[in-house]
């Protein structure tokens, strides 16, 4: 079993971040690649486990700490599983409301029983840079893509995803609710078994 009393989290989205702090933070100590380096690795891999793995070996390399990465994004059944790991560059860097705004647009006449939409994460957590045995854990969260933007809470997406289970927004839930129920949760409940956590 692995054991370390510190791990760098490899991301730059505060709202991620947070989510994943709260999952973790009352286990291990959790530092942040911010602390490291302001430098955010291009994310060229095909897949999310790919990038999930680059953005780990990157945060180790720079805080010489083991190191934890999300990749994740929003796969659209109408539009081919797109945006994907294109999730964030959706709209050409220009951000999450711009992202959202481009979507609303791409799925303007489509119809409600064709709009389902899954979230992904994928966690790679790498001991070292060079790790051979990165752990990989993955979840998914099913819902739907709305007409228009409900609620304020989380980031990213999270306005436009319909949660079937709660019957609102993913912006509509509370944080400690989302963390319990989201592709990220699920995907950080089966690293924790991983780690004896
Ligand atoms: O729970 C979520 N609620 C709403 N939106 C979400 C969520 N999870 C991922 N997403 C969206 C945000 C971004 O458009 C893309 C992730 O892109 P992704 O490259 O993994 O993250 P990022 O560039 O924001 O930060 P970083 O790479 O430094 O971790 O999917
Ligand atoms: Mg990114």
């Amino acid at each position: 079993m692995i054991t370390f009393d510190q791990l760098v989290l490899a991301s730059h989205n505060a709202g991620k971040l947070k989510e994943l702090q709260a999952m973790l933070g009352g286990h291990v100590r959790v530092r942040s690649i911010g602390e490291f380096s302001d430098i955010e690795p291009e994310e060229t891999g095909l897949s999310f486990v790919e990038n999930a793995i680059l953005k780990a070996r990157n945060a180790a390399r720079v805080s010489g700490l083991p190191a934890l990465a999300d990749d994740s994004g929003l796969a659209v059944d109408y539009l081919g599983g797109a945006p994907g790991i294109y999730s964030a560059r959706y709209a050409d860097g220009l951000g999450d409301a711009a992202n959202n705004a481009k979507l609303l647009d791409a799925l303007k006449d489509v119809p409600e029983e064709q709009r389902g939409a899954q979230f992904v994460s994928v966690l790679a957590l790498v001991r070292h840079a060079d790790d051979p045995l990165p752990i990989l854990c993955e979840g998914l969260w099913h819902g739907r893509i709305l007409f228009e933007a409900r609620g304020t809470n989380g980031f990213g997406y999270d306005p436009l995803f319909w949660v079937p289970e709660r019957e609102c927004s993913s912006a509509e839930l509370a944080a400690e609710d989302k963390n319990r129920i989201s592709h990220r949760a699920r995907a950080m409940a089966q690293l924790k078994q991983r780690l004896g956590l």
